[in-house]
């Protein structure tokens, strides 16, 4: 549990090295993958935005046409062309109302085809990712990733793309309506777009810097808040919580203080386009005014021209105000498209080499490996297991055990050399073949939310119910799982029964049992104590090791003792392999182990 600040999560640093074109035509390449599939429909939207943009400029020149032409004609005693323009008006309203609508509706479908196909691309994408790239990407991260990343897509393309456009759109159309109807009037409405535009710039500039800030402010607080509930049981056992909620709370303030003045900067641009909008009118209404009293100009035309000028700086406080989603929008866009474009750094071969029935002899060929540009922690590893040997790896902590495990069980690829099952590189092994012959049990035991059996049958999906007893029996975990109250149904997530470490481990042996794995690599739990209650996880691992290769990280005495050999690992090297009576007999450091570990023993 650290208290420093995150780093700001604006930067992510798979984007390092890339020049922010690069980031772009990034985001714009995802863009573009994910428009694709809808292009008909997305180009139908746009269509319709302009019929209905269109229906709605109309209307100005419609009463123009009625008050200039309608009226003298109706003086004259014939209703006609009023009641035509009347009907052209309520017409051109029908229109521009039912596209609106059906724009609203038709950039919903867009807009949800979209996210849907993101957010199944963002999911399988992250989980296919290696696990070098999880132990570096806070969880924090990846949860932002999926929701806050894409809620601010979906405010922009659930109505802000339409509305930006149908903005767009208005204001382009107003101002030729305009110009059209009387260019004069139009020459006074281009003179108030220099203070609009100065405003909207100074807008664009100040929020920018207010939303970065705030994009900031909330990262913080939802990575402190993931990191320190994640880190729960480190926070309580320390009495960390006080100090953790004032940092908490800081952080909340500053986001807070950011919406604050964002909210402040969006209340000036409004107002100040309402004032240039009114004083635009109020000269239009003048300029307009004194030339119908010299004849030059058509009641009707000003009406027109006012009505138009009234509506040209409305559009301009929609766009201010979805600028903002379009910026969040922009950033969650870069961010998604760069978590896609990682590869895993753990490819799938391109030739994969097919092993039905693997034997699961394990060889490590001048193995070299450290994480990423790390220092060396396995400087070079030879070391051979014959199909159905177990080997225990004893060490002090640090030494590179886990690491030795993680290369077997191919999450890293290391360096130079090669880990082979059966003489095939694992580079080259169909990863279908890869993970039946191969099975990881972590210390963690992971316990997925679902039944009991759902969490054994992980192991083989389609496993039928008599098989996951099987499996449960071996272990001797059946009893234990049979006097839950459901049973096998019993469900294990919070709202179910909690089990505890041990039995959770007992349940993770069931899942490996079933899988059945030429190769089991497992990672101990850490206790040390062989206390006669812990004498169930130790049958069951010594069923579970029963006729496969076994490599097994291990913390207890017994289980070393019961290994066919034992490999004493230090900075990454193999200092003492053979047998656990060779090496007690050898009288070195496995020895020296052995006697401190019987030395424990008998005083627990
Ligand atoms: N994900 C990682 N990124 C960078 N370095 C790592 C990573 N995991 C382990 N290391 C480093 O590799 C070295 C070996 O670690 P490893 O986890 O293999 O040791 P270990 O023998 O399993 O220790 P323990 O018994 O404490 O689990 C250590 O120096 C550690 O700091």
């Amino acid at each position: 549990m650290t208290t420093t600040a995150p780093r700001p999560p604006e930067v992510d640093d798979h984007d390092a090295g890339l020049t922010p074109a690069q980031v772009r035509a990034r985001s714009l390449g995802l863009l573009a993958s994910l428009l694709r599939p809808v292009a008909r429909r997305a180009w139908l939207t746009a269509l319709v935005v302009v019929v209905a943009q269109l229906a709605l400029v109309a209307g100005p020149a419609l009463v123009a046409v009625g008050i200039d032409r309608g009226l003298p004609a109706l003086r004259g005693g014939d209703a006609g062309p009023l009641l035509l323009v009347a009907g052209g008006y309520a017409l051109t309203a029908l229109v521009a109302g039912v596209f609106t609508a059906a724009t609203v509706r038709m950039a919903a479908t867009v807009s949800q085809a979209v996210l849907l196909d993101l957010r199944r691309r963002v999911f399988r994408h992250t989980q296919r990712l290696s696990l070098e790239f999880h132990e570096r990407y806070t969880s924090g991260r990846i949860i932002s990733r999926q929701t806050s990343d894409l809620d601010a897509l979906r405010e922009l393309l659930d109505g802000g793309v339409t509305t930006l456009a149908a903005s767009g759109l208005a204001m382009v159309f107003t101002a030729t309506g305009l110009v059209l109807l009387d260019w004069r009037s139009g020459l006074v409405l281009l003179v108030a777009v220099v203070p609009g535009v100065v405003l909207t710039r100074w807008f664009q500039v100040r929020s920018q810097v207010q939303y970065r800030r705030s994009r900031t402010a909330v990262a913080r607080v939802i990575v402190r808040f993931v990191e320190t509930m994640t880190g729960i049981r480190a926070v309580q056992a320390f009495r960390r919580e006080r100090q953790v909620a004032q940092v908490y709370e800081a952080e909340a303030e500053e986001y807070r203080a950011a919406n604050a003045e964002a909210i402040r900067v969006n209340g000036v641009f409004d107002t100040g386009l309402v004032l240039i909008g009114n004083v635009t009118v109020a000269a239009v209404l003048l300029v307009g005014g004194l030339r119908v009293l010299d004849g030059a100009l058509d009641v009707g035309v000003l009406v027109a021209a006012v009505l138009y000028a009234r509506r040209f700086f409305a559009p301009l406080a929609q766009i201010g105000m979805f600028y903002n989603s379009f910026q969040s929008a922009t950033a969650a866009l870069e961010k998604l498209s760069g978590l896609l474009a990682q590869e895993p750094t753990v490819p799938d071969p391109a030739r994969p080499v097919r092993l039905r029935e693997p034997a699961g002899d394990v060889r490590f060929a001048g193995v070299e490996f450290g994480y990423r540009d790390g220092p060396s922690v396995l400087p070079r590893l030879d070391l051979h297991v014959p199909a159905g040997q177990t080997v225990a790896l004893v060490g002090e902590t640090g030494a590179g055990k886990s690491t030795v495990a993680k290369l077997l069980a191919r999450f890293y690829d290391p360096r130079e050399g090669a880990v082979l099952l059966d003489g095939v590189d694992l580079r080259d092994v169909d990863p279908r073949d890869l993970r039946t012959a191969m099975v990881m049990v972590t210390q963690e035991a992971y316990l997925f939310s679902g039944s009991v059996a759902a969490n054994i049958a992980l192991g083989r999906p389609g496993a039928t119910r008599a098989e996951i007893e099987a499996a449960a029996r071996a272990v001797g975990v059946h009893d234990l799982v049979a006097s839950l109250p459901d049973g096998y149904d019993t469900e294990v997530d919070t709202r179910g029964v909690r089990l505890s470490a041990g039995q959770r481990q007992l349940v993770s042996f069931a899942r490996a049992f079933l899988a059945d794995p030429a190769v089991l690599v497992l990672d101990e739990a850490t206790s040390s104590l062989d206390i006669p209650g812990e004498q169930l996880v130790q049958d069951g691992l010594r069923t579970l090791l029963t006729g496969r290769t076994a490599v097994v990280i291990a913390h207890r005495l017994s289980t070393v003792m019961h290994a066919d050999r034992v490999l004493v690992v230090d900075g990454g090297r193999v200092t003492e392999d053979g047998s656990p009576a060779e090496l007690v007999a050898a009288g070195d450091r496995f020895a020296e182990l052995h006697r401190q570990w019987q030395d424990s023993l008998r005083s627990a």
